[in-house]
């Protein structure tokens, strides 16, 4: 590093793949210096040499000459894989660094570890910063949806820094302060678990447009492009009719049918779960979601049962008259459904670990940037301004009405799938959800009454206060416990 450099960079990145190379280039594009290191120093010398000319980099090759480069208070993102390696990075720059500096992780940290890594470092004076950031590599580069949690006080100095290379909707930037300690992580956690809930079911209205349907992958891809002009505009919706209408130039097939049917996950859709069966909130879609990849990535398992059961039901099944309608109902329902259970865990997280989260403002920094970016954003956020404490989602007026209206066609959706036999995990559970929720009763009276008799749990009366106990092998009369 030359002399002249010397404490000059408001900012550092070290991890220079993917996201951390775009974040770094996106930080200089905005005309902040910016120092650049990453393990293996040929990534930071092909960035500067292919990107040099785009801004202000000062290139390090190790960890001390990166804090060198840096002005004080030091600001240095971790953009390195998440797990083992962020606390071998942690680690080292902790001890390079002086109270009042700050650590950002900008990886998808587990909140926990998140927790764990700020209340040490706060130990030592030092501020760590758990950043979701989500736009995948273009987002990165030209602006992400960005998550921080951490102090009040490390928003403060950061804050600006981040609002300058995030997403713009309306001029407003996509990243605002969180909560404290884990809270980004955890908010950016549930973003992926909702962005796996959304992508299965435009999977499954995939499936059934062209399995019920008899459509071609291309002529699914114009019915995606079709919805991404009303309320289901979204990112998501737009690469679908992308990937839908691409074809594999090796063999002239729709690329959709040479990709191997087995969905991959790195872990974020599994954790939002875990964390949903420890705060006792149910997240069905997205469960369905991960459940749907692991059971997609069992081929051994998947050809024995197919092998046992040959004959398809869909050959005899016949195109219902409106599908492509009925689909789009549903498809928009469910969507409604897995946001709404995404934002119940947050509250729930949140009202657990007191961190205060605005979900209103959520919904904000999701509409631009992030993978999950979609219209109806604007909606949830107004819905969370009208009412913060609302019930759910599905009870503001606008999403009430939208559910409303696609109730019906959302039904014979989940029948004609059952009845071709496709595969139609989220639809059915989110349609479940929605009636479990609005039943006058449910049959957990029953479970209540069966836990009594097998373990004298005990149950509670609808008209009586207390709790009681049936002597189910005595005389079956009923005692208060
Ligand atoms: N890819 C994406 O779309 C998104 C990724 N993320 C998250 O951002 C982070 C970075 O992602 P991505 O850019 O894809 O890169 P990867 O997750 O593939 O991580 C590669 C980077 O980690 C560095 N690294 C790995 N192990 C160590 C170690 N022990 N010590 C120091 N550095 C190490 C590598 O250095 P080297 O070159 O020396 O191997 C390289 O810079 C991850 O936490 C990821 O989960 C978040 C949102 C979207
Ligand atoms: O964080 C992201 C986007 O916001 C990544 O794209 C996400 O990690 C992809 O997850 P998976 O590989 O499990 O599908």
């Amino acid at each position: 590093m030359a002399e002249s450099t010397t404490g000059t960079a408001r900012i550092a990145v070290t991890g220079l793949a993917t996201m951390g190379s775009n974040l770094a280039r996106n930080l200089a594009r905005n005309g902040f210096r910016v120092a650049v290191h990453n393990r293996t120093p040929a990534r930071t010398r092909a960035l500067v040499e292919q990107h040099g000319h785009e801004g202000d980099f000062v290139p390090a090759e190790t960890l001390p000459d990166l804090v060198a480069a840096l002005q004080r208070p030091r600001q240095i993102i971790i953009m390195v894989k998440a797990g083992q390696p962020t606390d071998a990075v942690i680690d080292e720059l902790a001890d390079l660094l002086e109270p009042g500096d700050m650590i950002i992780d900008g990886g998808n940290a587990h909140f926990a570890d998140t927790r764990r890594r700020e209340a040490r470092l706060r130990e030592r004076g030092l501020h760590f910063v758990g950043a979701g950031i989500s736009g995948g590599e273009e987002g990165a580069l030209n602006g992400p949806s960005i998550m921080p949690g951490g102090s009040a006080e490390s928003y403060q100095h950061l804050g600006p820094v981040l609002e300058t290379i995030a997403a713009k909707v309306d001029g407003q930037p996509c990243c605002v302060h969180v909560g404290p300690d884990g809270a980004g992580h955890f908010v950016k956690m549930v973003h992926n678990g909702i962005e796996y809930a959304d992508m299965q079911l435009i999977a499954e209205s995939y499936d059934l447009l062209r399995h019920v349907g008899g459509l071609e992958p291309a002529a699914i891809g114009e019915v995606f492009r079709t919805w991404n002009s009303g309320d289901l505009e979204s990112y998501l919706v737009e690469i679908t009719a992308e990937v839908l209408g691409h074809v594999d130039a090796a063999t002239g097939k729709p690329l959709v049918d040479v990709i191997a049917d087995q969905a991959e996950q790195k872990g974020t859709g599994r954790w939002t779960v875990q964390e949903a069966l420890e705060l006792g909130v149910p997240v069905t879609g997205i469960a369905e979601a991960v459940f749907a990849r692991s059971l997609s990535a069992n081929t051994d398992q998947r050809a024995a049962v197919r092998a046992a059961f040959p004959e398809a039901e869909q050959a005899a099944a016949k195109a219902p008259e409106g599908l492509v309608e009925d689909v789009r109902h549903a498809l928009f329902a469910s969507k409604v459904v897995a946001y709404a259970q995404g934002f119940d865990e947050i509250r729930a997280a949140s009202q657990t670990y007191g961190w205060n989260i605005d979900l209103g403002a959520m919904a904000t920094i999701w509409r631009g940037g992030c993978i999950i970016r979609a219209r109806f954003l604007d909606r949830i956020r107004a819905a969370y301004d009208r009412d913060p404490e609302l019930a759910s989602l599905l009870v503001d007026d606008y999403f009430a009405s939208a559910v409303e209206q696609a109730r019906e066609a959302w039904r014979r959706v989940v029948v004609a799938a059952v009845r071709a036999g496709v595969p139609t995990p989220g639809f059915s559970s989110a349609l479940a959800y929605y009636d479990a929720l609005r039943a006058e009763r449910l049959p957990a009276a029953l479970v209540q009454g069966l836990r009594d008799y097998f373990g004298a749990h005990t149950y509670r009366r609808v008209d009586r206060d207390g709790s009681f106990h049936t002597l189910w092998s005595a005389d079956r009369s009923e005692v208060s416990a």
